[in-house]
């Protein structure tokens, strides 16, 4: 079974092609990387998958069924920062998102528990180092219990206390089962972490397959320069 399956996927801003014929699979249980230079349409894609952008044409499957809102009930998100209130406690924001979702509130401690928040979780989020933060953001994406997540460059500012954590974390979840979608500048973190990876390059997908078919003579960054290259940059 396949949790999304994307085919001739366009968002077209007037003129501008964001996403110019997107293709790409992501398997139930698998940690998919996005990869891409700055506005290959890495954000553009997870947003129209998550409705928050209409396309302007293509397809979208969800869990195996034409795409459809109802669906995106069992998708948790974060994407680009987390949008948090400093003077609340990481407690009151999932206290808050919960009711917004209509999810139990019991849900709260083991959520905190999984994103390691449990011993902070009184203390007021503009005390919360970046890491904290993005770790916050998942948790409340975590409150719905998603078959799949999206998230948009989470280890994007951390420091790399805070990427070796992030990977611990996504590794926990798919260990869980759920199926993970991230985007990343950091070809080293979706190599360690990514049982597939597509390339998108000006809105388009280059690549998609293994992290070690993206290498070259086991060269990652070989390999990645490779496509990008050979589409002219991918300048935009
Ligand atoms: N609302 C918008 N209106 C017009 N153009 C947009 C809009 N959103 C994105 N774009 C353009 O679409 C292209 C893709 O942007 P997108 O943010 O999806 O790229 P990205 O791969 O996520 O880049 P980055 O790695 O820098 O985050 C870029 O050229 C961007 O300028």
């Amino acid at each position: 079974m396949t949790t999304l399956e994307v085919s001739a996927l366009h968002k077209h801003y007037g003129d501008h092609r964001a996403l110019d014929g997107i293709d790409l699979t992501v398997g139930q249980g698998e940690v998919y990387g996005l990869l891409g230079p700055n506005g290959a349409g890495k954000t553009t894609l997870m947003k129209v998958v998550l409705g928050l952008q209409r396309p302007t044409s293509g397809h979208i499957r969800l869990f195996g069924e034409p795409y459809h809102r109802s669906a995106l009930a069992q998708v948790g998100a974060l994407v680009e920062v987390p949008g948090l209130w400093p003077h609340l406690d990481a407690d009151a924001h999932l206290r808050a998102h919960a009711r917004l979702r209509g999810v139990d509130h019991r849900w709260i401690d083991g959520v905190l528990e999984q994103v390691r928040l449990g011993e902070v979780r009184h203390r007021a989020v503009s005390k919360y180092s970046l890491g904290m933060r993005w770790r916050l953001g998942i948790a409340i994406a975590l409150l719905v219990r998603p078959r799949f997540i999206v998230l948009d460059e989470p280890t994007n500012g951390l420091d790399p206390v805070g990427i070796r954590e992030m990977r611990a974390l996504i590794r926990t979840l798919a260990g869980a089962g759920t199926t993970i979608m991230v985007s990343s500048h950091q070809l080293g973190e979706i190599a360690q972490v990514c049982d597939r990876v597509g390339v998108l390059v000006a809105g388009r997908t280059h690549y998609e397959g293994p992290v070690d078919g993206l290498a070259v003579d086991g060269d990652l960054e070989a390999g990645f320069f490779r496509i990008i290259d050979s589409v002219g940059g991918g300048v935009r």
